[in-house]
């Protein structure tokens, strides 16, 4: 799904160019050892976030950043809050006080549209108006800024060549995205049709049709079958090495365990310890969080 450009082992370097002069060997150390020492820069950063609904605090100071390439798992008992910091990401709920930032720009208290027009989305049941489209129509109407559309096209005579030719790329990234998820037999179906497993891989397939750099996803695995699990999971890490971002939200400890590089652990609205998977497994607190379900 990358775009194919020109690597710069390709390009033009004039024979008179002038070469640093490194061994091979210690040039290729040297790189390897700042990479390991560069810190990856946070797309994500929440922070002092507090969402109330009146006397409630579901959110409270909570602060917490998700690094580039990461697939970072959000966790926490029922009632944690993950589900109201959610939704204050992605501009479903105005925070009562705290920031938002994507890529350094404060993003607190715009529109979900706003923001998944700078490049943070996350997954969306597929609504009742969209269970009555077929899967290829529910991805064509996804993408953000888009000109052409089938029925511009039929209401429309002599559309200019220029929507003509986006809607023509359009399909070609849509068929890409069908193949992509393995639902393009599936292209025709009503998407009231599909099971909840095939459900789950059309919102993501709707997600990333809007070109998005972070994806936040709310029990993605929820109700799937483990074939289907697997291949959603399968294409998350393909996905992640392809250079996107990924906040996953998921009641299935293990999936989390298993994926995760890095996890955050809420508990009463705050976060109460992040890290490693296998360090939050052996967190006192965190165990005590959960009153000893299995983690
Ligand atoms: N719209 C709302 N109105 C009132 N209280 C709310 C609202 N949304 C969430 N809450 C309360 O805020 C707290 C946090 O809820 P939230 O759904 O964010 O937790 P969660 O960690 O996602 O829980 P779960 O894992 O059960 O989905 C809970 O006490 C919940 O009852």
């Amino acid at each position: 799904m990358s775009d194919s450009s020109t690597s710069p082992a390709d390009a033009n370097i004039p024979e008179d160019a002038e070469v640093p002069d490194v061994e091979p060997e210690e040039a290729d150390s040297e790189v390897e050892e700042a990479a390991k020492t560069t810190p990856r820069s946070l797309p994500l950063r929440v922070q002092n976030l507090r969402k109330t609904f009146g006397g409630i605090t579901a959110v409270d100071d909570t602060t917490f950043s998700v690094e580039e390439g990461s697939l970072t798992g959000l966790i926490g008992p029922n009632g944690a809050g993950k589900s109201t910091t959610f939704n204050c990401i992605t501009g479903v709920h105005t925070p009562t006080s705290g920031n938002v930032y994507f890529k350094d720009e404060d993003i607190t208290g715009l529109e979900p549209h706003q923001i998944a027009n700078r490049g943070l989305v996350r997954t969306f049941q597929i609504a009742r108006e969209l269970e009555e489209m077929t899967v290829l129509e529910n991805l064509m109407l996804a993408p953000r800024g888009q000109l052409g559309e089938s029925m511009v096209r039929s209401v429309l005579p002599g559309l200019r060549d220029d929507v003509v030719e986006q809607e023509t790329e359009l399909r070609e990234r849509v068929w890409e995205m069908l193949e992509f998820f393995e639902i393009d037999h599936l292209a025709g179906e009503y998407a009231g049709n599909l099971s909840g497993g095939q459900r789950k891989l059309l919102e993501m397939a709707r997600a990333l049709m809007t070109d998005p750099e972070m994806v936040l996803l709310d029990e993605p695995l929820a109700g799937v079958n483990p074939t289907l699990e697997e291949k959603l999971l399968e294409r998350i890490h393909e996905l992640r090495e392809e250079g996107y971002t990924f906040l996953l939200v998921e009641h299935d400890m293990d999936v989390i365990m298993n994926n995760c590089e890095h996890v955050i652990v809420m508990h009463q609205g705050t976060v109460l310890a992040e890290g490693a998977p296998e360090d939050i497994r052996n967190n006192e607190q965190v165990i005590e969080a959960y009153l000893g379900e299995d983690i």
